[in-house]
């Protein structure tokens, strides 16, 4: 298993590419199968989650090839890749290929549309709390979907052929229930009312695709999205947006390091409450033309208090980091998380680098320490993996992180990207 090792203690400066967004790529991949046409995504990200979901839809029948080989497209970078779902071959997505992510129960909603049936094992994925389906099932019930949980399967069938709009109030946000009954309306009869939908900017990039596509969609980016179903979609050629989880981690990184970097290709609107929050703790935030320029000098780091909860609020996929940060704050904060029940899972890994961390529920309170000190430690999840990468380059000496295959699912190139800046910061392979 590899694991990364850090020497700390350099301050970070220079230019880091921005990748494509994970969380847009996945689902947007997924709505290749809503049309026998290709589609084309730019800006795909090289990550061993797109590498699994390519698994999943092959196995569906959904052939790919990867555009050109110039500059900056060889092994490793963001890249264009044609999806063609012409004849969709098995409408099952088996256990042994869902359960190692998350997103890929997502099929279910351009499988059941197209072909008027799906049987999709139950998910897996990062393990931050319980993360049931209910919503998914709820969802696609009011469309008219029959369902059954059978042997850890959800089998789903329509009544006669097609799935038929109506109206759904999400009891609860969910960026994925969101994604899956977007796609699925798509191809309803009738018009389909999202109310309390996910606001998240992949929802928006989600639809972009869907209307590229062919599809009749209003309000999304808002908490009421409308759909007009189609009777079928077209191919489409569609730029996954920048990976605000993957700026904000950056910029976090450099908050706590110190230094000067040029963050390029990011796209403030996409996080600007963590950037507001950022600045509240010292760091100074720039927009400019190439992307968001970071710097902090001098100055320690001020302790703030946040609550994570649905866009546009600091997100969840940036508590981890942001605890990093504030384990060397000059004073206490507050970290609140709402949106997953176990996603504390670093706070036992900070402290092995000497952060003052205590729980009480689901709020963390960090009593910032002047210093951390090099350890050994263990990655648990994708976010909490790279807070501790964070967390070791401020701190003095060395620090390996372990089981960094959870890093592999959403950072491309992590350690080139930072050692360009002046961090030292290596793979060990095995
Ligand atoms: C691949 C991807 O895009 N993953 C993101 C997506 O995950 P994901 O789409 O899984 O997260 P959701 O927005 O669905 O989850 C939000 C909350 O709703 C709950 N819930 C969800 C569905 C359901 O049927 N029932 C239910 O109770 C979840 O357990 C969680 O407590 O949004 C999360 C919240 O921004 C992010 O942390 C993940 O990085
Ligand atoms: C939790 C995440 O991913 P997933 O939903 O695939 O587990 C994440 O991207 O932070």
């Amino acid at each position: 298993m590899d694991r990364i090792r850090i020497v700390g203690g350099n301050k970070l400066a220079g230019s880091i590419p921005i990748s494509g967004a994970k969380n847009a790529a996945l689902p947007l991949m997924i709505a290749s199968l809503l049309t026998d046409d290709t589609l084309t995504l730019e800006n795909v990200p090289h990550l061993a989650d797109v590498e699994q979901l390519i698994r999943i839809l092959g196995n569906h029948g959904v052939d790919y090839s990867v555009n050109g080989r110039r500059e900056k497209q060889q092994q490793g970078y963001s890249r264009t890749i044609n999806f063609s779902a012409r004849n969709i071959v098995d409408t099952t997505a088996p256990y042994e290929l869902v359960s190692k992510m998350r997103a890929s129960f997502w099929v279910i909603g351009p499988l059941l549309a197209r072909m008027g049936e799906a049987k999709v094992s139950l998910p897996g994925g990062c393990a931050i709390g319980t993360r049931p389906v209910d919503l998914f099932l709820e969802g696609l019930q009011a469309l008219d979907a029959d369902l059954d949980v059978d042997n850890g399967y959800v089998v789903a069938k329509t009544k006669n052929g097609r799935l038929h709009g109506n109206r759904y109030v999400f009891p609860k946000v969910s960026v994925g229930a969101t994604h899956v009954l977007m796609m699925a309306a798509s191809l309803a009869k009738g018009e389909t009312v999202l109310e309390n939908a996910a606001r998240e900017p992949e929802i928006v990039n989600l639809a972009e695709c869907l209307i590229a596509m062919g599809a009749r969609i209003h309000g999304a980016g808002t908490s009421t999205i409308t759909i007009e179903g189609v009777e079928a979609l077209s191919g489409a050629r569609v730029r996954v947006i920048p990976d605000r989880i993957e700026t904000g981690t950056y910029a976090m990184a450099v908050a706590m390091t110190g230094g000067d970097v040029m963050l390029e290709g990011a796209r403030p609107d996409l996080l600007q409450t963590a950037l507001d929050v950022l600045v509240e703790t010292g760091a100074e935030i720039t927009p400019t033309n190439e992307g968001i320029r970071v710097k902090r000098n001098g100055a320690g780091i001020a302790p703030v208090d946040v609550t994570t909860a649905p866009f546009p609020a600091f997100p969840t996929d940036l508590q981890a980091q942001f605890m990093g940060l504030m384990t060397m704050a000059k004073g206490k904060s507050r970290i609140t998380e709402t949106i997953f029940e176990n996603r504390f899972m670093h706070v036992q890994e900070l402290a092995r680098l000497g952060a003052h961390i205590t729980l009480s529920g689901q709020t963390a309170i960090v009593d910032g320490v002047a210093k951390l000190k090099g350890a050994p430690v263990m990655a648990t999840d994708l976010r909490a993996s790279v807070s501790l990468v964070i967390a070791g380059l401020a701190a003095e000496g060395e620090t390996t992180v372990n089981r960094v295959y959870h890093l592999d699912r959403g950072f491309e190139r992590l350690e080139e990207k930072l050692s360009g800046c002046g961090a030292v910061i290596e793979r060990i392979s095995g």
